[in-house]
C-alpha cells in the first residue's frame, strides 16, 4: 500500500486531467457543433480553473507505469452511436471527476474541496444548457416525422425510413403489454440513436423516462407538460397535440418543444377526430413561434396543399407505416419538404 498523501496526489492528478479532457471534448460540440460561444466560453473557463489546480506537485505524483487503471475499460466506452450519446458520456465523465477532486480535494485542501464542489454545479447547469440547445436544435432542422403503429414489420419499416434519412420516430403503441412495449421502445430507441435519430415516446413519460427516450409526446387527454418536465428533466423534447389556436397558445405557454398541429384530415389512425383543416395549418404557419408538425391524413397526393398552406414539417403514420418501400416514400417526402 501506498502511503495515503501520495495515493490521494495521484487521485487528484488523474482526475484533475479526466474532467479537463472530458470538458474540452464538451466544448469542441459547443463550438463547432452549436456555433454557442456563450456555451464553449463556459467550458473553457471550468477548463482553466482546474488547470490551476495542477501543481506541479501534483503532476510530480503520478507513475503511469505502475498504475493498474490505464488499461482498464468498460466496453460501453467503446460505444458512442450519436452526438447526444458522447455528449452525455463525457458529462458524466467529468461530473464523476469533480465529486472526486471534490471528495478528495477536501483531504488535500479544504479550498480545493470547496472551489470543486462549485465547479461540479457549474457542470449540472451546463448539462442543462447542453441538452436543451442539442434536442431543440436537432428538432428544428428536423422536416418529417414518422409515428408508427402496431405492425408486424415495425422494426424493419423504421430501419428502413430512418436509411432514407428519416431523423424523428415516434413509438406510438396503445395496445401492447408494457413487458413488450418497454422491450420495443429500447430496441427503437437504439435503432434511432444508431442513425442519429430521435426517438420519442408515445403517451408515456414513464417509458420515455426508462428508456431514455430523447423525449415524450403528450396529446390533451395526456399528462400534463410540467409533470413530464418534472419526471424527464428540462433537457428531454415534450410534444403536445393541438386541435385549435387555443390549444396551441396553452402548450406554448406551457412550455411544449414542439406541437402537433391537426388532424388536417379525417384519418381512420384517429378515428372520430374532427379535421381541423388547412386552416388551422396557416394559422399555425402565422403564429407558432415553435417547432410545429402538420398531422393527420397527410400522405404524397396532398402534402403539396399542406406545403402550401404553410407546414414545413410533417408527421404521418400509415403513408410510412403502410409503405410498400419505406424507403422510397420517406425519400419522396423528405425531398418535398426540403424543396
Ligand atoms: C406529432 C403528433 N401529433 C399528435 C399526436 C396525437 O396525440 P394524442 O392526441 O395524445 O393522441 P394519441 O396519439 O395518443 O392517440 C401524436 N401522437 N403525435
Ligand atoms: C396520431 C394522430 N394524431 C393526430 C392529431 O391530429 O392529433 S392525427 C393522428 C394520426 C395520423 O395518422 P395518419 O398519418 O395515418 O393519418
Ligand atoms: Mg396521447
Amino acid at each position: 500500500m501506498r502511503d495515503p498523501q501520495t495515493a490521494i496526489q495521484r487521485i487528484l492528478d488523474a482526475n484533475l486531467d479526466r474532467a479537463r479532457e472530458g470538458l474540452r471534448i464538451i466544448e469542441e460540440w459547443c463550438r463547432f457543433g452549436l456555433d454557442n460561444r456563450q456555451l464553449a466560453a463556459q467550458c473553457k473557463e471550468m477548463r482553466q480553473e482546474i488547470a490551476s489546480w495542477h501543481s506541479t506537485e501534483l503532476r510530480m505524483a503520478r507513475d503511469t507505469a505502475t498504475d493498474t487503471g490505464t488499461t482498464l475499460s468498460h466496453p460501453k466506452e467503446e460505444q458512442r452511436n450519436s452526438i447526444e450519446h458522447l455528449l452525455q458520456a463525457n458529462l458524466c465523465r467529468v461530473q464523476e471527476a469533480t465529486r472526486v477532486l471534490e471528495e478528495y480535494g477536501k483531504l488535500y485542501s479544504p479550498e480545493m474541496g470547496t472551489a470543486f464542489k462549485k465547479i461540479r454545479y457549474q457542470v449540472y447547469i451546463l448539462e442543462s444548457s447542453l441538452l436543451i440547445q442539442f434536442g431543440q436544435q436537432q428538432l428544428k432542422d428536423i422536416q418529417l416525422y414518422l409515428v408508427t403503429s402496431k405492425s408486424e414489420t415495425l422494426f424493419s419499416t423504421v430501419e428502413a425510413a430512418l436509411q432514407a434519412g428519416l431523423k424523428l420516430v415516434q413509438y406510438r403503441d396503445k395496445s401492447t403489454d408494457d413487458l413488450v412495449l418497454i422491450r420495443n421502445a429500447e430496441k427503437l430507441c437504439q435503432l434511432c440513436h444508431q442513425y442519429g435519430a430521435l426517438f420519442i415516446m408515445n403517451d408515456r413519460v414513464d417509458l420515455a423516462a426508462a428508456v431514455n427516450a430523447d423525449g415524450v409526446h403528450l396529446g390533451q387527454q395526456d399528462l400534463p407538460i410540467a409533470v413530464a418536465r418534472e419526471i424527464l428533466g428540462s433537457g428531454k423534447i415534450i410534444g403536445r397535440s393541438t386541435t385549435n389556436p387555443q390549444e396551441m397558445e396553452l402548450s406554448i405557454a406551457q412550455g411544449a418543444d414542439y406541437i402537433g398541429v391537426g388532424p388536417v384530415y379525417e384519418t381512420p389512425t384517429k378515428v372520430g377526430k374532427a379535421a381541423a383543416g388547412l386552416e388551422y395549418v396557416r394559422y399555425a404557419a402565422d403564429n407558432s413561434p415553435i417547432p410545429w408538425f402538420a398531422i393527420g391524413g397527410i400522405d404524397l397526393s396532398n402534402i403539396n396543399d399542406v406545403i402550401t398552406a404553410g407546414a414545413q414539417r410533417v408527421a404521418v403514420v400509415r403513408a410510412i407505416m403502410q409503405a410498400d418501400d419505406p424507403t422510397v416514400i420517406t425519400q419522396q417526402f423528405l425531398s418535398l419538404l426540403k424543396k
